[in-house]
């Protein structure tokens, strides 16, 4: 099997996707996947030809929205928390009966159901927890943190707090085919903020010929100046966009440049090298106005034209930004190709290059890998995480990318693994419904939806 290739050759297979964290069977596997099914692999994909590349990352791969889950295992077994972004009560290690566990676990942060609505001004009573959770269910109470010390061998390197960086008003909704009306963006942006996001970014100062959605990025500004609470940086392809955009209040910018050659010409119309020369000016003109500006690289893992991308081509874009003063750089897989097995190499190869601290990670979920390769990040010490709330998103330029990891998703398992945000898991449900609800389809946030169906159950009852 590829990834048995791959390990071979790679260096960093003792610490991060060594046997301890893989199932044996997994090696020894003789069932050989499709070439379709076949995750990406390191070594194999300069072979491909054009047609399998295509076929690889065709749109027919994308994952489709999901509409209905059911609650079967969405809840992570072997512990419950007790108050907001915090695990205080230390339970001794037995476990609980179960209606003292449903208590406490709608006590928690990663539900927060008791008190809050969601989707419709309705709240669980003790019955909802009883249909949902069967007779001989028990859930110990370890909280987060003990979990941490417990299974320190598979969570040890994860991080007691995690930055998250919302792109939904941006990434998320720039590929939107509909015009989102300046309002709608802008309620937006007042509800993430209010769910105690850190950051949102708020919209690009590109081209509107090239991104119409967004060409009211002014307008929102405007709006949203009153706003506290997070910080708004915007996408600037240029100095004429970097200059619109202070003009317009921004405090924050962000430049994006791409790992690789052919996604750099379908997205900005020049080459890596021109980018870079044309955000070096951008950077300059920040630093003389002291802001803030954060880096992006595309296709870090893979390209919707050349199939793989090498890590040493990450590295090397991230190095440049770095130089330029960027004080984040955010490692995007614009496709949502990733599997751990390519994002691993590609984290080792940034991270030899640049501190771990300034890096983040901002994965499409076009295969369904993006809560994996994001626990996998978390474990290399990424403490820096994008997402998009109710999982919208895609690039106009990139064919074939699926939306971004949904924000809902991202929070419910930090919170799952006792890891701060800061984020308040009902009000930012309740913004991506609100969003939903305006373009008219189901969020693609499994915890979303599936906490929604609860509420919708409750009411029934
Ligand atoms: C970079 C350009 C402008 C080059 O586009 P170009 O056509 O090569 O530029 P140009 O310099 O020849 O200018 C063409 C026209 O655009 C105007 N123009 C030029 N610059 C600006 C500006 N800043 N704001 C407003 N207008 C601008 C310029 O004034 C001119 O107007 P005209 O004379 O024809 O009326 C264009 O290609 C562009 O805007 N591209 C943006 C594409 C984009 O936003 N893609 C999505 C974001 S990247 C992404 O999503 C990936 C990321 C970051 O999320 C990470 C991940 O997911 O992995």
């Amino acid at each position: 099997m590829i990834i048995t290739k791959v390990l071979r050759k790679c260096s960093w297979r003792d610490t991060y996707l060594s046997r301890t964290f893989i199932p044996a069977s997994l090696f020894t596997s003789s069932s050989k996947m499709s070439s379709l099914e076949e995750p990406l692999g390191l070594d194999n994909l300069p072979n491909m030809n054009g047609v399998d590349r295509l076929r690889r990352f065709s749109t027919s791969s994308c994952r489709p929205r999901v509409d209905e889950i059911g609650m079967g295992n969405n809840w992570i077994e072997g512990r419950s928390c007790s108050s907001s972004n915090s695990c205080n009560e230390n339970y001794p290690r037995e476990t609980y009966q179960r209606r003292r566990q449903t208590k406490d676990i709608f006590r928690g942060d990663c539900l927060n159901l008791r008190t809050t609505s969601v989707g419709g001004n309705h709240r669980l009573s003790e019955n909802v927890h009883e249909s949902l959770y069967s007779p001989d269910r028990r859930y110990n109470s370890q909280c987060g943190e003990d979990i941490r010390n417990l299974t320190n061998k598979f969570l040890r390197g994860i991080p007691s707090f995690v930055k998250i960086v919302e792109v939904g008003p941006r990434d998320g909704l720039q590929n939107e085919k509909n015009i989102v009306p300046t309002a709608v963006k802008v309620e937006l942006i007042r509800r993430l903020a209010s769910s105690g996001l850190p950051v949102v970014e708020a919209t690009s100062f590109v081209s509107p010929k090239w991104v119409p959605q967004l060409a009211d990025a002014k307008d929102v500004m405007e709006a949203i100046k009153n706003v506290e609470g997070s910080s708004f940086p915007v996408l600037t392809p240029n100095i004429k966009g970097f200059e619109a955009a202070i003009a317009a209040g921004a405090k924050e910018v962000a430049i994006f440049v791409s790992a690789s050659e052919s996604f750099s010409k379908s997205n900005i119309n020049c080459s890596i090298e021109e980018s870079l020369t044309r955000y070096r000016a951008v950077a300059s003109a920040a630093r003389k106005l002291s802001i803030p500006v954060r880096g992006y690289v595309s296709c870090v893992v893979g390209c919707p034209v050349e199939g793989a991308v090498h890590p040493s081509k990450v590295a090397h874009v991230v190095k440049e930004l770095h130089n330029m003063g960027c004080y984040e750089i955010s490692l995007g897989d614009t496709i949502g190709v990733g599997t751990p097995g390519t994002v691993v190499p590609m984290l080792e190869t940034v991270m030899a290059v640049v501190p771990v601290e300034m890096l983040a990670v901002h994965f499409h979920d076009t295969y369904g890998q993006a809560l994996s390769n994001i626990l996998m990040s978390l474990q290399m010490g990424i403490s820096i995480i994008d997402s998009s709330v109710s999982g919208l998103g895609g690039c106009p330029y990139a064919k074939g990318a699926s939306g971004n990891v949904a924000t809902e998703d991202v929070v419910y398992m930090l919170h799952g693994l006792g890891v701060k945000t800061n984020v308040d898991l009902s009000k930012l449900i309740s913004a991506g419904e609100f969003i939903s609800r305006h373009l008219g389809r189901a969020s693609g946030s499994k915890t979303a939806t599936a906490l929604s169906k609860i509420t919708a159950d409750a009411s029934k009852i």
